[in-house]
């Protein structure tokens, strides 16, 4: 099984890019899905980041008022590692569960959007790496204007995340996203061609196809095997 990492900066345009992935029949794992789950009120996430940071962080319903905790996390990088780690484990295994559902169905490529994909060392189970990068003022832009939110706000929130030229330069393939939605849909498509070119014979050997003719080759050669020494002790 092919796994390609798709990761980017915030807003630089990954839900985008996936969602192309998805309309070409590609499956996607997306982090930001799996770790809102792991928030979710009753949730062992949940417990834990409540003992931690405390009732001030939920709302009257009792469940995590996001955009509190996002104040909070992305204007202190010390709360930021604690919420981290506290949800990494529930990430990490959310991460692997869908994969395995993935692998199961039989699927030979699929991609993993995950924005923390270097941040969390995910990046060496991934092949190949999809960068979606923007220009700084882009980048700004769209999220302020995305999430309706202050300047100072989308800055905290950039600035606690990897430079995102340093993910350019350790990406496979960058995915230049500034201009527009017509100029990323072009883009996508010679990204899309690379991306489903044939598996390696190592990816091969992944897929779930794969591992069943490893299996049955196993089972075959052993059954020769016994069959020439019940023959030749004859
Ligand atoms: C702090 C929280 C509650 C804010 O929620 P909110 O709904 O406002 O944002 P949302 O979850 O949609 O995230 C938006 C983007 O913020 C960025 N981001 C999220 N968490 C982090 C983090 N810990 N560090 C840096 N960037 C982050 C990502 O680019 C993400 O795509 C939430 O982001 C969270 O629980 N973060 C910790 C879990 C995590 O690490 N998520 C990323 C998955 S790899
Ligand atoms: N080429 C483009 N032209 C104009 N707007 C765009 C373009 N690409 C993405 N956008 C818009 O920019 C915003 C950010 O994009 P998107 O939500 O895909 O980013 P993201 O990387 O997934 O963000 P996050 O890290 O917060 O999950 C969205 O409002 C989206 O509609």
């Amino acid at each position: 099984m092919r796994m390609v990492g798709l990761t980017g900066g915030i807003a630089s345009g990954k839900s985008t890019v996936s969602s192309l992935f998805n309309h070409n029949s590609i499956p996607i794992v997306d982090a930001d899905v799996i770790a809102r789950d792991a928030l979710k009120k009753g949730s062992g996430g949940y417990k834990k980041v409540v003992a931690e940071f405390g009732p001030d962080i939920l709302q009257d319903d009792g469940h995590v008022d996001r955009l509190k905790l996002g104040r909070i996390v992305f204007s202190d990088a010390s709360k930021r590692q604690l919420l981290n780690r506290l949800l990494a484990p529930y990430i990490s295994s959310g991460i692997f569960l869908e994969i395995s559902k993935l692998w199961i169905k039989g699927h030979k490529v699929i991609v993993l959007d995950i924005p923390l994909l270097f941040e969390a060392k995910l990046d060496k189970w991934t092949k190949p790496i999809v960068v979606v990068w923007v220009d700084p003022e882009t980048q700004l832009r769209r999220l302020m204007e995305r999430d309706n939110s202050t300047e100072e706000d989308a800055r905290n929130r950039i600035s606690a995340q990897m430079s995102l030229d340093l993910k350019k330069s350790q990406a496979n393939i960058v995915i230049d996203n500034t201009g527009s939605l017509q100029d990323l849909q072009e883009r996508f498509s010679e990204v899309l061609s690379e991306v489903k070119r044939p598996l390696t014979w190592t990816e091969f050997w992944l897929s779930r196809d794969g591992a069943l003719s490893a299996l049955l080759g196993v089972i075959m050669g052993v059954v020769v095997v016994k069959k020439f020494h019940a023959f030749s002790s004859l």
